[in-house]
């Protein structure tokens, strides 16, 4: 974010997101979207009583004062510093984007995700995820690939970027709160398409394409795809997938996420079988590298992407950003003027970085003054509902 020098053109940082708006879409998420998904963990895995009580408690809290990670947790430390100034004061009252992922901290907690028992590295979003791999929805996007694999190389692309692109909304978070968004999928209404500049630097250059992925199921099968398109048709010789270390949000892909999308892919029917063969064999080679960096996992924006990661991004052609909460941290969770250019929120960002994303929460920048009144004035929800996208690209 930015600050000019001189006595009258200080740029101020726009102020972080809160949750403690009545009626707002943080409020929603903090009071009822966590409850929500506390209650499905318990109904989706058998949990026992040890395990039930410490969600009971977690939900106890979320009207509440914000708890401290127990001492004893693997990550204490790291959490004890961040949450300085935040245990103890209302959800609502610290930063959304910090609140959310601690929320998600403390649910891995009283699952046991981290501790010695039986229940050590039990995903408990699993059953939602396996759920999405085993839908019609799949098998539908899966019997497209035949097209898209034969179709001319800037065709099959393009529309491989778009399934990636609009895969994003398929996100099981959201569908939890929004079951209508089901029937919603591909409304294809972008607000920003700078795809164009995308293909000009995949072209431009042999070197890394990375892909700070986002959610697992059909979102990271299209990303999957994208990437096979990437690498079949030249347009690079490596790319490096980025996936989280361990369960985060609800949906976010993992390595067990990874290849239970390959598994899936591999037992298809016609060109999918043939893309999972193929990004074995490019994993195999080093041709396709997976990263699964603790940073992603943690409630910073980008602006604090350690030191090794901003020595391997810097080597990129381009950091393709997937998904709403990548672009909350790379642009910061913040109240931005939606008008302010893609470019000056990221331009701090290591190397050119491309964000794919659909709106499902209240930050937004890069749109036009003419779009954005427009938007305000026939769609109330834009910035929320996830009827609408953008490909921002900053070169
Ligand atoms: O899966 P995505 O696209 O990152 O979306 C996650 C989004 O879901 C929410 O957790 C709730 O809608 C948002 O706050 C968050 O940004």
């Amino acid at each position: 974010m930015t600050e000019t020098s001189g006595p009258t053109t200080v740029a101020q940082d726009p102020a972080p997101i809160l949750s403690n708006v009545p009626g707002s879409f943080a409020e929603g998420v903090m009071l009822r979207r966590h409850p929500d998904i506390i209650a499905t963990v318990r109904r989706l895995v058998p949990y026992p009583r040890a395990v039930q009580d410490a969600l009971d408690h977690l939900l106890s809290t979320l009207d509440g004062a914000i708890p401290e990670l127990p001492a004893s947790a693997v990550d204490a430390a790291f959490w004890r510093e961040s949450a300085a100034g935040y245990v103890g004061r209302r959800w609502v009252d610290v930063p959304f984007l910090w609140a959310e992922s601690y929320f998600y901290r403390l649910l891995l907690e009283a699952t046991g995700y981290f501790g010695e028992g039986p229940w050590r590295g039990v995903d408990p979003f699993a059953p939602q995820k396996l759920a999405e791999l085993d839908s019609p929805d799949l098998d539908r996007d899966l019997s497209e690939l035949d097209g898209l694999v034969t179709a001319p190389p800037a065709e099959g692309l393009a529309a491989a970027l778009a399934a990636s692109l609009w895969g994003n909304r398929a996100d099981l978070g959201f569908r939890l709160s929004d079951p209508s968004s089901t029937g919603r999928d591909r409304v294809d209404d972008l607000i920003a398409d700078d795809s164009a500049a995308l293909w000009q630097l995949v072209e431009a250059s042999a070197g890394p394409v990375h892909l700070v992925a986002d959610n697992a199921g059909r979102e990271l099968t299209a990303d999957l795809v994208l990437i096979d398109r990437l690498l079949e048709t030249g347009r690079t010789a490596k790319a490096v997938l980025h996936l989280k270390p361990h369960p985060y949000y609800v949906s976010d892909a993992t390595t067990t996420d990874l290849l239970a999308v390959l598994r899936r892919l591999a037992a298809a029917p016609g060109a999918a079988a043939g893309i999972a063969d193929r990004l074995q064999q490019a994993i195999a080679a080093d041709r396709l590298q997976v990263r699964a960096h603790g940073f992603w996992c943690t409630p910073g924006t980008f602006h604090q992407l350690p030191r090794d990661l901003v020595d391997e991004l810097s080597a990129a052609v381009v950091v393709i950003v997937k998904g709403d909460l990548n672009y909350r941290r790379l642009v910061g969770d913040a109240h931005w003027n939606p008008t302010t250019p893609f470019a000056d929120a990221t331009g701090y960002f290591p190397a050119p970085v491309a964000a794919l994303r659909t709106l499902k929460s209240d930050v937004a920048v890069g749109a036009t003054p003419d779009r954005l009144e427009h938007l305000n004035a026939t769609v109330p929800g834009w910035r929320t509902d996830g009827t609408h996208a953008v490909v921002h690209v900053r070169t």
